[in-house]
């Protein structure tokens, strides 16, 4: 299978974002464009307000200002009917997206179908489940245990949870983060599985350069409260401006 990005269909439209803080700026007029089928990367250093965005575009928090449209809708007038149904529709994998420890990594897996889908059989559940966990190649660690699992196979059963709802969009918060660079990289080949699989559209926030490069489509780089650059890894990296280089360069020196 090979991904397809549809270059006419907009999955998330950002146009002049802004929010702070008290006197904290955090967002300064964000414009960000998202198609469907795209794997986006957004790089910036701690505290640029990654996190913020994202929770903006699944309607966590609310903009001060500017238009924040996820599938055709302005998240900021929807009603908390209509949120809850795009939300729905949005996969999260966030950093500390903890399985329940006291549950199966089925049971982990039945909880927000359960939760969220209605009259589903005993059988349809658990074609679900298994198909979720063939997706991440973890099938057999059904009866298992989160406790028993590596921090990567924890990682990937996490992302089976949020795949189960069959998300259109995926917004993902540093995957790699405290994995070592072999685990990384499986969780970078399941994030670009994902994509062509699903053929879902994806935010991918990381500090991890190597992350960036083979799972981005396009990358965003957020500096000083706005994407300063956007486009492929080289055309973001082959810049002068000194914040582009020194986050760079502060990334290689730390491994
Ligand atoms: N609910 C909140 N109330 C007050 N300040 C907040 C809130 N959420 C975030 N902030 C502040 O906004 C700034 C941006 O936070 P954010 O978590 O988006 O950063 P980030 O770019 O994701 O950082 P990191 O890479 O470290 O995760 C930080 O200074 C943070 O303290």
């Amino acid at each position: 299978m090979k991904k397809s990005i549809n270059h006419d269909k907009l999955i998330i439209s950002i146009r002049n974002l802004k929010k702070a803080f008290g006197d904290l700026e955090v967002l300064r007029g964000v414009d960000l464009d998202v198609y469907q089928g795209e794997n986006l990367v957004v790089l910036g250093r701690s505290g640029t307000g990654k996190s913020v965005l994202i929770k903006i575009i699944s309607g966590l928090l609310t903009a001060d200002e500017g238009s924040v449209k996820v599938l055709g809708q302005e998240v900021g007038e929807l009603s908390p009917r209509e949120l809850a149904e795009l939300r729905l529709k949005i996969g999260f994998s966030f950093q500390n997206s903890a399985l329940y420890d006291s549950m199966t990594v089925r049971e982990n897996l039945e909880f927000p179908l359960v939760r969220n889908v209605r009259n589903l059989s005993r059988a349809d559940i658990n074609r679900e489940v298994e198909e979720a966990l063939e997706d991440v190649g973890l099938a057999h660690t059904i009866n298992q245990m989160p406790s028993e699992l590596s921090g990567g196979q924890r990682k990937r059963i996490g992302i089976a949870r949020t795949l189960i709802l069959k998300p259109e969009i995926m917004l993902y918060d540093e995957p790699t983060a405290g994995l070592d660079p072999i685990t990384s990289g499986e969780i970078n080949n399941l994030i670009n599985q994902v994509q062509v699989q699903h053929n879902t559209t994806s935010i991918i926030i990381t500090h991890d350069l190597t992350c960036a490069k083979s799972t981005g489509d396009r990358i965003a780089m957020l500096l000083d409260g706005q994407f300063q650059r956007q486009g492929s890894f080289a055309e973001v990296f082959d810049s002068q401006d000194e914040r582009v280089k020194s986050f760079y360069d502060y990334n290689f020196i730390d491994g």
